[in-house]
């Protein structure tokens, strides 16, 4: 039977993407340089923002900046552009910054984040093996041919039972 259109995809839930976002932060609890503190949270717009929030509230860190980068329109790649810089006299050269993302995919954007801010640690909730590389610490990883849905892109919706009934 062809797959049923749920079955698609790796599909997020508010609830699981909470979750996985406190275990990333969990993991990262007194990693830090020195004394293990992490001075600044900086979030890799927009898909970064909902988990940056919650590892900055459970890791009790009050710098949180933004760095924008556009790579994709919709499902289609471009080249990865910046078009929002963090202040840089927070951040430096990245020592004691943590980024987060919702995921790297191929990892372009995160080259270009990690051209930024060379020494930061980068942390993302989901990982695919191409872009694995990039990231120093993750949750949960999926297969390159997966497509991540989150729950800001989605809605509830009716679907037809498996057995169809005709
Ligand atoms: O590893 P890559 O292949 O570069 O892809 C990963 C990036 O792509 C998506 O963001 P997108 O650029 O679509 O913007 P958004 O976060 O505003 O949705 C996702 O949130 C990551 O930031
Ligand atoms: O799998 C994905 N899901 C959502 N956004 C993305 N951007 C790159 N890959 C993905
Ligand atoms: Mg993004």
């Amino acid at each position: 039977m062809d797959k049923l259109p749920h079955e698609k995809g790796f599909h997020v839930s508010w609830d699981q993407l909470h979750r996985d976002a406190r275990a990333l932060a969990w993991r990262l609890d007194g990693h830090g340089p020195d004394d293990g503190a992490w001075k600044a949270v900086v979030a890799i717009t927009r898909g970064g923002m909902a988990p940056a929030m919650i590892v900055a509230r459970e890791l009790d860190i009050r710098h949180v900046d933004t760095i924008s980068v556009k790579s994709y329109n919709h499902q289609t790649q471009s080249e990865p552009k910046v078009i929002k810089s963090p202040d840089m006299d927070l951040v430096g050269d990245g020592t004691g910054v943590l980024i987060i993302d919702d995921l790297v995919d191929t990892g372009r954007t995160l080259e270009v984040v990690r051209a930024h801010m060379p020494k930061a640690h980068v942390a993302t909730v989901y990982a695919k093996p191409q872009g694995r590389g990039q990231v120093d610490s993750f949750i949960t990883e999926v297969s390159q041919d997966t497509w991540i849905f989150f729950p800001w892109d989605m809605a509830l919706q009716y679907v037809q039972p498996y057995r169809g009934t005709d």
